[in-house]
């Protein structure tokens, strides 16, 4: 079906982007990368390198181009709001304007199902939910401002058809974020206490049940399809107690679980607290804690999301169930084992 259809993928070289170039391949695509630094190498795939913000850069990255995947972002934890407005926002409209202007047809944004999240808890939430009015935090803003404009841009008129990709807490081998920042802590001794009861569920999804989503989306997008210009959650659809699911991953690479309850709100405030002083002391010197109100909401709340319109409009059935998931990046992060 993808035989010759060439797409590109932006945020090519990122965590979710290499995963997609991997899929897309195997799928019979021709793919471009285009990402702001090469991080591999792979024969089959043309690289492009730039800033997704500079027209010169990334045109002749779409060009000639049938499908692209928008999946680059700075990361959730960089709080470098100008950056966030920067890439997330005003890059994306480079995007849509180059992606118009190359003829490119389907665009496929890598949204955020925490679009919807203001830090209280969502149980199986749909795409109904309006768009937070009290985003957690800059990332989210900016990751809302992009899903308005990637779904306001699709024109089936002129031949453009949009659709969002919202997945949630993604993890598999090579992640930069959820493991890692989980084992650090580990290491650090902060992972000894659970915020709250222990009992708020939340999904994690694995990397390549978001990457299937995406293709997906792709591929349903056709003039007159019900997926243009719809944003579509996307999770394991298998939601876990937050803290069942980290002490999964600390214990299977020999670090000991957390056991001591902290209620949520204390730890909220301070977390807050402390949040108000390393902004004061900005000036002076730059801290970065690891307890953020936003984490210790993302910890203490429930988050979880329903598929069913994926389910319903692209046949979107998760492809890796949550157990082997979780095997498979153990398995792909030995070297950071407790020895
Ligand atoms: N990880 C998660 O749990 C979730 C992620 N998402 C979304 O999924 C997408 C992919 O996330 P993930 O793979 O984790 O992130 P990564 O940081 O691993 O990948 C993003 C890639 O985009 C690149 N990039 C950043 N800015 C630019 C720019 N100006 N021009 C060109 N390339 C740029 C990054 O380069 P560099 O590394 O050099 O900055 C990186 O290679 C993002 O849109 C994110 O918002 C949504 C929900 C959950
Ligand atoms: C406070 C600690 C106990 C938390 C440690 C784990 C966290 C590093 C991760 C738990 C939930 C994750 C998550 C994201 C990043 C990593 C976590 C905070 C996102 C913010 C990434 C970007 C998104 O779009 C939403 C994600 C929600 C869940």
């Amino acid at each position: 079906m993808a035989e010759n259809q060439t797409c590109t993928v932006i945020g090519g070289c990122g965590f979710l982007g290499r995963h997609m170039v991997d899929q897309l391949l195997k799928r019979g695509y021709k793919v471009n990368v285009f990402d702001i630094r090469q991080t591999f190498q792979n024969d089959k795939v043309s690289f492009f390198t730039g800033d997704l913000c500079s027209q010169q850069d990334l045109f002749p990255a779409v060009s000639g181009v049938g499908v692209v995947f928008h999946c680059a972002s700075p990361p959730a934890a960089s709080n470098n709001r100008e950056l966030f407005y920067r890439v997330n926002y005003i890059g994306t409209q480079n995007v849509i304007a180059m992606c118009k202007k190359a003829g490119v047809q389907k665009l496929v944004l890598t949204s955020s199902a925490s679009v919807v999240y203001e830090g209280t808890d969502i149980q199986n939430g749909n795409e109904d939910l309006p768009y937070a009015k009290k985003p957690i935090d800059y990332y989210t803003q900016t990751k809302i401002l992009q899903e308005k404009l990637v779904l306001d841009a699709n024109d089936s008129e002129h031949g453009f058809l949009t659709a969002a990709i919202r997945p949630h807490g993604i993890f598999g081998p090579r992640d930069q974020q959820m493991l890692p920042v989980t084992v650090e802590m580990a290491k650090a001794g902060k992972m000894k206490f659970i915020i709250g009861d222990g009992k708020n569920l939340v999904d994690f999804t694995y990397v390549e049940n978001v990457v299937h989503g995406h293709v997906l989306a792709a591929e349903h997008l056709q003039n007159g399809s019900v997926v243009c210009g719809k944003a579509y959650n996307i999770t394991n659809d298998e939601p876990i107690y937050f803290w069942t699911f980290l002490s999964r991953l600390l214990q299977g690479l020999n670090y000991q679980a957390p056991t001591i309850h902290l209620p949520y709100y204390l730890i909220y405030y301070i977390a807050l607290f402390v949040q108000i002083i390393c902004f004061l002391l900005k000036l002076f010197i730059e801290i970065k804690p690891s307890f953020t109100p936003m984490r210790v909401a993302l910890a203490g709340t429930h988050h979880f999301y329903s598929c069913e319109r994926a389910k319903k409009d692209m046949a979107y059935k998760p492809v890796v169930s949550l157990d082997r998931a979780i095997e498979i990046t153990l398995e792909s992060f030995q070297h950071l084992k407790n020895k």
